[in-house]
């Protein structure tokens, strides 16, 4: 497993941020780290992604990724912008060539036991699952590493507080991922409070699984 792999296990949640103005960004790494999340995916949906990934990863003790990366030209962005890894919502061989080639841990998406074969040929041990909630959740998970046993999956797409300790809870799931706790307009209003209590609750909800057992 690639280390940035090993923290993003370590870290179980991994917030999806979309983001409209990267002067937001480095506040929302702070109210997410004080909340207890120490990763997050700044995906490239708004022209603000990037910068906002750049001034996200340089803040200690937030592993912060790049998400719906679409080329290797936007891996190649990403990477100079800091990123630790790289997702996308589905499989491409040459994201995924130029994400490794770079020395990053990519997280493509796959939905298939075909794509799922795919990255297995790739080298790769970790994928994304999504959308995870339309393709069937955790049983569609275990069907597929039931006979994958070597590929460990992050669930995304309508994974939330009712869902997320469900997830973990399986040895095919290393980490989850949604944007439940980074609300967008939250984001943009710069309600940092709602971020850090939802952020907060979501580590709430780990621990507490944690203690009665459950993870
Ligand atoms: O890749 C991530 C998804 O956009 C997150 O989905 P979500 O908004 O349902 O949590
Ligand atoms: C949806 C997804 O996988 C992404 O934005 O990267």
């Amino acid at each position: 497993m690639h280390t940035t792999t090993a923290r993003l296990t370590a870290a179980r949640i991994v917030p999806v941020i979309v983001i409209d103005d990267a002067a937001r960004a480095s506040d929302l790494a702070h109210a997410l780290l004080a909340g207890g999340i120490t990763s997050a995916e700044v995906t490239l949906r708004t022209p603000a992604g990037l910068d906002a990934l750049a001034a996200m990863a340089t803040v200690p003790g937030l592993t912060v990724g790049a998400g719906t990366v679409l080329t290797p030209e936007q891996v190649q962005r990403s990477a100079d912008a800091g990123a630790a890894f790289i997702v996308s919502p589905g499989f491409d061989d040459d994201v995924v060539a130029t994400t490794l080639d770079r020395g990053l841990a990519a997280l493509p998406g796959i939905a298939t036991a075909t794509e799922a074969m795919r990255a297995l040929r790739a080298g790769l041990t970790e994928v994304k699952f999504f959308p995870a909630d339309r393709l069937g959740g955790l049983a569609t998970i275990e069907a597929l590493a039931a006979p994958l046993p070597q590929l460990r999956f992050m669930p995304s797409g309508g994974v939330g507080a009712h869902n997320a300790v469900e997830y973990l809870s399986s040895a095919a799931v290393f980490a989850v991922s949604g944007s439940w706790m980074v609300n967008r307009a939250a984001i943009a209003a710069g309600d940092h409070d709602t971020i850090r209590s939802a952020s907060a609750a979501a580590i709430a909800l780990l621990e507490a699984a944690s203690a009665d057992g459950a993870l």
